[in-house]
C-alpha cells in the first residue's frame, strides 16, 4: 500500500502543490534496508559496543548501593574505596563505548548516505537533456544534497534511539528488581513527563518543517537573482523597493520561526529538568519512608534515584522516533523516486562504436519528432507544473517527417523561420532526444545504436551563447582533452583566433574566465568554444551560429575561426551569417515542420521560392553581398564590415 508521507514539515491549509510529501511505496523499508546490507559488520559492531555502553549506564548505580551498604553504613573504608574506584573505572568505560559506538553508527550512517548519494548522482548524470530542461535546479540539488544531509542526521538519532530503548528496558528491569513500588510510581510518572514533550517535539518539528521551506524559498530566489543572468535583468527591469521588501518578509519570517523554535526547544529541555527534579523528589519522598520501615535499604533508593534520572534521556530519544524513522523513509523515498525515473535514452547493450577520424555522413529518414511529456522525463516534485493535465500535455509535433543528407565532409546550412525547428533537428543529431519515428544515421548507423561513448567523441557542439565553467582558460579547454599538450593548447587557441588575446593577459591561459565565462565577450566566448572544438578533433560538427552582431575585428576572427573548425569535417549550421550560407555545399530551408527548400544559394534564388522573398526582404541591397569575392581571399585580405545576420523571419 502506498502511503503520504510528509518530510518533516507542518500540514498546510491551502492548495498549494506541497513540496515536502511524498508518495511512500510499500516496499520502501525493505529498499531502504537494502543499503545497510553492505554495512552489515558495522550494524553488529553497533549492537555490541551500544549493549557495552547499556550494561555500564546499568552498572554504576549498583556499585553505588553496594558502596552505601555493604562499605559506609558498615564502616568498611577498604570497600568504599574499592567501589568508588570500580565506579570511576566504569564511567571511563562508559565514555569510551559512547565514544566508540557514536563512531560506528556514524559510520553506518555517512555509509549509508554515500552509497545513495553516489548512486543518485550517477542516475540524474544519465536522465535525458529533457529531464534538465524541465526541472528546478534549486530543488534537484537540494533533493540530491540537503535532504539527504538531513536523512543522514536523521538516521543517526534512529540508531542512538536503539540504544536509548535498550536502556529504557534495562532500567525499568533493574527498578523493578530494586523496589517494584518505586518502579510502579515511576512507571505512572513516565506519560506525565513524555506526553508533554511529544507534544512540544511536534510544535519544534513543525516549525523546522516551515523553517527549512521559508530557507528554500529564500535561496532560491536568492540563487535566481544572483547568477550574473539574473543580477543583470534585475539591474535592466527589476524594481528594486518591491524586491527588497519581499527579501524582507521572508527574512523576517524567517527571524520570527527561529524564535519561537528556540523558546520551544527551551521549555522542552527546561520541562525535562523540571519533570527529572519532581521525580528525584518523589523517589526520596516515597523510598525515605520505606527506608525508615527498614522495607528499603539506602543503597537500593540512591541507586534507584540515579537509574531514575538516567531513565529520562533515552525516553526523550524514544518520544521523536515516530517523526524520525518518518523523516528517515520519506527522505529515501524522495531519492527513490529519482532513482526510479528511467532513461528515455538508454544505451543499448550490443552498441557498436562509431569509426573514428573519418567524417560521416548523416541521415534524416522520415522523422517525427515532438519534445517529450512533462510525466514522460520529469518528476513533479522537481518542477512547478503539477496538476495531471499540465504534465500529460502533449506537445506539437515540431519535426513531421523530415529527410535529408548531408554528405560527408560537407557544410550544410539550415535556416528557416524562428521556431521552425532547426535547432530541434541539431539536437536529434547529437542524440539529445530520440525520434518518435524514422531513424538518424550517423556513417549509415541509426544512432540508437551507437554507443555514448563514440557519438561524443564523434560530434562537436558549439552554441550561440557557448559555456565556460567558471575556472580558467586552461582548465575550460582541457575539458575537452584532458591530456592536450601546451603546444597543443597553444595551437588550437591559435586556429580559433584567440590566442593573441590570451597571450595579452596576465595569466594567460591561467585567467579565471569568471562566473559563466561572463567576462568574456560574446565574439571572445565563441572562440574559446571553437578552441575548445578543435582540441576534441570531431568528425561532425554541429554549429549554431551567433545571432547578435559582432564588432567587425570579433566578427572576422570567428569566421576566420570557423573555417579551420568546420574544414574537412561533416558540419550542420544553424546559420545566420550570409558568408556562411553561401559557402554551404547545401542550405536546408526548414519550415512547418520539414525542408520546404533545398540547393545552394544560387540555385535557391534562381528558383524565387520562399528563400529568395526572404533574402530580397531581408538584405536592402543583395548585390553587395551576391557580389562579394572568394569569401576565403577577403577573409585573409580585409577586416569585412559587420555582416547582416540572416534572422529577420529567418531563425531567432
Ligand atoms: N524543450 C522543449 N519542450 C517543448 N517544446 C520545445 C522545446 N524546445 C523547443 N520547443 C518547441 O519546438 C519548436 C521548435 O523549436 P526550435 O528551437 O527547434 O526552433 P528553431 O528553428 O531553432 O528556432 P530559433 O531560430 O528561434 O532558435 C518551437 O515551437 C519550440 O517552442
Amino acid at each position: 500500500m502506498d502511503v503520504v508521507l510528509r518530510f518533516g514539515a507542518p500540514t498546510k491549509s491551502d492548495d498549494d502543490p506541497d513540496p515536502w510529501s511524498t508518495t511512500v511505496r510499500s516496499g520502501t523499508v525493505r529498499r531502504v534496508l537494502a543499503y545497510f546490507r553492505p554495512h552489515i559488520g558495522m550494524a553488529g559492531l553497533f549492537v555490541l559496543v551500544s549493549g557495552l555502553e547499556v550494561a555500564t549506564v546499568i552498572a554504576s548505580p549498583l556499585l553505588m548501593m553496594e558502596l552505601i551498604d555493604n562499605g559506609i553504613l558498615k564502616n568498611d573504608l577498604g570497600h568504599v574505596i574499592w567501589m568508588a574506584a570500580l565506579t570511576a573505572m566504569l564511567a571511563v568505560l562508559g565514555a569510551l563505548f559512547s565514544m566508540w559506538s557514536a563512531y560506528v553508527s556514524a559510520r553506518i550512517g555517512e555509509g549509508v548516505t554515500y552509497d545513495l548519494r553516489v548512486q543518485a548522482i550517477d542516475h540524474v548524470r544519465k536522465l535525458p537533456i529533457a529531464f534538465f530542461t524541465r526541472t528546478q535546479t534549486g530543488v534537484l540539488v537540494g533533493r540530491l544534497h540537503t535532504e539527504l544531509v538531513m536523512a543522514q542526521q536523521s538516521f543517526g538519532h534512529l540508531l542512538m534511539a536503539a540504544t536509548a530503548g535498550v536502556t529504557v528496558v534495562l532500567v525499568l528491569a533493574e527498578l523493578v528488581w530494586l523496589s517494584w513500588l518505586v518502579a510502579i510510581v515511576t512507571v505512572v510518572l513516565v506519560p506525565l513527563f513524555v506526553v508533554p514533550w511529544i507534544y512540544v517535539g511536534r510544535v519544534i518539528q513543525k516549525r523546522t518543517g516551515r523553517l527549512m521551506e521559508a530557507n528554500a524559498g529564500l535561496g532560491g530566489l536568492l540563487q535566481e537573482r544572483f547568477n550574473v543572468q539574473g543580477a543583470m535583468l534585475s539591474k535592466l527591469f527589476g524594481r528594486p523597493d518591491e524586491e527588497m521588501a519581499d527579501i524582507r518578509d521572508r527574512s523576517e519570517r524567517i527571524r520570527k520561526i527561529g524564535v519561537s523554535i528556540a523558546i520551544w526547544g527551551r521549555l522542552g529541555f527546561t520541562m525535562m529538568a523540571l519533570m527529572a527534579a519532581v521525580a528525584t523528589a518523589l523517589v526520596y519522598g516515597i523510598g525515605g519512608g520505606l527506608v525508615i520501615d527498614g522495607a528499603l535499604a539506602l543503597g537500593s533508593l540512591v541507586a534507584i534515584a540515579t537509574l531514575l534520572v538516567r531513565l529520562f534521556g533515552p525516553i526523550t530519544q524514544l518520544s521523536g522516533l515516530q517523526e524520525t524513522a518518518q523523516t528517515v523513509l520519506v527522505s529515501f523515498a524522495r531519492v527513490f523516486e529519482l532513482l526510479d525515473l528511467k532513461p528515455l535514452i538508454q544505451e543499448r547493450p550490443d552498441a557498436v562504436g562509431l569509426e573514428k577520424n573519418v567524417a560521416p555522413d548523416i541521415e534524416f529518414d522520415d522523422v517525427k519528432f515532438r519534445y517529450p511529456t512533462a510525466n514522460e522525463v520529469s518528476l513533479a516534485s522537481l518542477e512547478q507544473l503539477r496538476t495531471k493535465q499540465d504534465r500529460n500535455e502533449v506537445t506539437a509535433e515540431v519535426l513531421r517527417g523530415i529527410s535529408f543528407q548531408v554528405k560527408s565532409g560537407t557544410l550544410t546550412a539550415l535556416v528557416g523561420p524562428s521556431g521552425a525547428g532547426k535547432s530541434t533537428i541539431t539536437h536529434l543529431v547529437s542524440r539529445l532526444y530520440d525520434p518518435n519515428s524514422g531513424a538518424v544515421r550517423i556513417g549509415g548507423h541509426d544512432l540508437k545504436d551507437l554507443t555514448f561513448d563514440s557519438l561524443r567523441a564523434a560530434i562537436g557542439v558549439v552554441s550561440q551563447d557557448a559555456y565556460l565553467f567558471h575556472d580558467t582558460i586552461r582548465e575550460n579547454l582541457l575539458y575537452a582533452r584532458p591530456t592536450a599538450t601546451e603546444d597543443e593548447l597553444i595551437e588550437a587557441c591559435k586556429g580559433a583566433q584567440i590566442w593573441d588575446l590570451i597571450e595579452s593577459l596576465p595569466r594567460g591561459l591561467d585567467t579565471v574566465t569568471g562566473d559563466r565565462g561572463y567576462r568574456m565577450s560574446g565574439g571572445e566566448k565563441q572562440r574559446l568554444a571553437i578552441a575548445r572544438l578543435l582540441l576534441k578533433e570531431p568528425s561532425i560538427v554541429v554549429l549554431d551560429e551567433a545571432t547578435a552582431h559582432l564588432d567587425s575585428e570579433s566578427e572576422a576572427a570567428v569566421q576566420r575561426a570557423l573555417k579551420t573548425a568546420l574544414r574537412s569535417r561533416t558540419s550542420l549550421v544553424i546559420a545566420h551569417r550570409l558568408s556562411t550560407i553561401r559557402e554551404a555545399d547545401q542550405i536546408l530551408v526548414i519550415d512547418g515542420g520539414g525542408v520546404r527548400e533545398r540547393g545552394t544559394h544560387e540555385e535557391l534564388l534562381a528558383a524565387g521560392g520562399l528563400y529568395a522573398e526572404l533574402y530580397h526582404t531581408q538584405f536592402a541591397n543583395p548585390e553587395r553581398y551576391a557580389a562579394k569575392p572568394d569569401i576565403e581571399d577577403e577573409l585573409e585580405d580585409i577586416e569585412p564590415e559587420p555582416e547582416p545576420v540572416f534572422h529577420i523571419g529567418f531563425g531567432g
